[in-house]
């Protein structure tokens, strides 16, 4: 099947202007104007993009796809994601993590959700670990994982600086980015890791301790939750203008605004006006992730449940009340996830790259359709394609 999307106004992210975009297979074909098939043999989709903004789909890089939680007992575990869950938040690649629990839940069940989303429609990768050190994996060595299993990219959410934290020391997350580091090269993959930051004073001292001092990169590690307090904002800020990569957490709640936390859309606004480089910042959801809250004596006091479409919510937020433009909002969820996690293919409206793509409805800034992989999953913002429960 070939689609033409028509007209659109295409951010590949950069801004290239009206646009028709061939789609062959799963794959972007051509990328032009006017272009017309002339040909019954061929049966050709017309997707009209009048009025609309195309750009690449979404990669969310930090979901708890098989759910998570737990900090309040067994009740509290979060349920596991579904298909629209991910594809209405406009979502078509997701890097599926475990969290604070990765006893209940494992590896096997985290690779199996992955490759059951896969079949639905979508593009998935994993983290191999949970929160605590020593790593869960699926072969019994982190380095392994990385190199035989396809769909393990790296490790994460490995948590440091949080009461729930296996306090992790800086020889254990150094010899940690070691291994992954050179599992990585060997596989041709980004071996990073994805590290979940809490709320402790020590904030990132081990990561910056490991990239002074050692000859790992910065570009090994994705410190997440950067926005999580006024004090963790700062110093991500100083990190990032250092050569450091940071992620923001789209998931949240006006009680953690009030509390300090940083809105995703406003972290991105100041750190592009104290002159952070574009390509080091990256968002992602948190989906299905619990968002806990403990009170002063670190008692849990309830929790809620991260979503995957809060992703849009902030791209939308940072356009339309931050006033940031468009490309610079949308690197940090396509082509910079993309190129940090080496996702071949990904993140970018070229020639030979997938075909996923969102169509924006200009007027009001709202997702119209959702393309993954040359499937319309959601078409005019209607449910084209359901995970197999729903
Ligand atoms: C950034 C804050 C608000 C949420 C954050 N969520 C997780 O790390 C995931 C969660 N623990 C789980 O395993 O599902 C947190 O708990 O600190
Ligand atoms: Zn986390
Ligand atoms: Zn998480």
């Amino acid at each position: 099947m070939i689609k033409i999307i028509k007209n659109a106004k295409v951010y590949d992210p950069e801004y290239l202007g009206l646009r028709d975009v061939v789609i062959v297979g799963d794959k972007i074909s051509n990328i032009g104007e006017n272009f017309y098939l002339k040909n019954e043999a061929v049966e050709v989709e017309i997707i009209d993009g009048k009025g609309k903004i195309l750009v690449p789909g979404f990669i969310d890089s930090h979901v708890h796809i098989l759910g998570g939680g737990g900090e309040g007992g067994f009740k509290t575990r979060t349920p596991e994601i579904t298909l629209t869950d991910i594809t209405r938040g406009g979502v078509t690649t997701v890097i599926g993590c475990l969290g604070t629990d990765g006893i209940t839940r494992n590896m096997v069940s985290l690779l199996a959700k992955a490759r059951g989303l896969e079949e639905e429609g979508i593009t998935t990768y994993i983290y191999s670990g949970s929160y605590r050190i020593p790593i869960t994996t699926i072969t019994g060595d982190v380095a392994k994982d990385i190199i035989v299993v396809d769909k393990v990219i790296g490790v994460g959410e490995i948590a440091i600086s949080d009461h729930r934290s296996s306090q992790p020391t800086v020889d254990e997350i150094r010899r940690l980015a070691a291994d992954t580091r050179s599992a990585g090269i060997l596989s041709g993959k980004a071996g990073v890791i994805n590290l979940h930051l809490g709320d402790g004073r020590r904030m990132i001292n081990i990561l910056k301790d490991i990239v002074e001092n050692t000859e790992i990169p910065y570009s090994q590690f994705i410190p997440t939750h950067m926005n999580r307090n006024p004090y963790l904002f700062k110093e991500a800020v100083e990190y990032a203008k250092s050569g450091g990569f940071i992620d923001f957490t789209t998931s949240s709640d006006p009680v953690f605004w009030e509390e300090g936390e940083v809105k995703t859309s406003k972290a991105l606004k100041i750190c592009l006006e104290e002159g952070v480089p574009e390509n080091r910042m990256t968002i992602s959801s948190d989906g299905q992730g619990s968002l806990p809250m403990f009170n002063e004596k670190k008692e849990f006091i309830g929790l809620r449940v991260g979503k995957v479409t809060s992703i849009f919510e902030e791209i939308r937020d940072a356009v339309l009340d931050e006033k940031l433009p468009l490309e610079k909002v949308l690197k940090v969820v396509t082509s910079n996830p993309a190129d940090i996690l080496k996702l071949r293919n990904k993140g970018r409206i070229k020639v030979g790259f997938d075909a996923d793509f969102v169509l924006i409805d200009e007027e009001k800034f709202e997702i119209n359709t959702v393309i993954a992989k040359g499937r319309v999953m959601i078409r005019d913002k209607k449910v084209e394609v359901y995970g197999t429960f729903e």
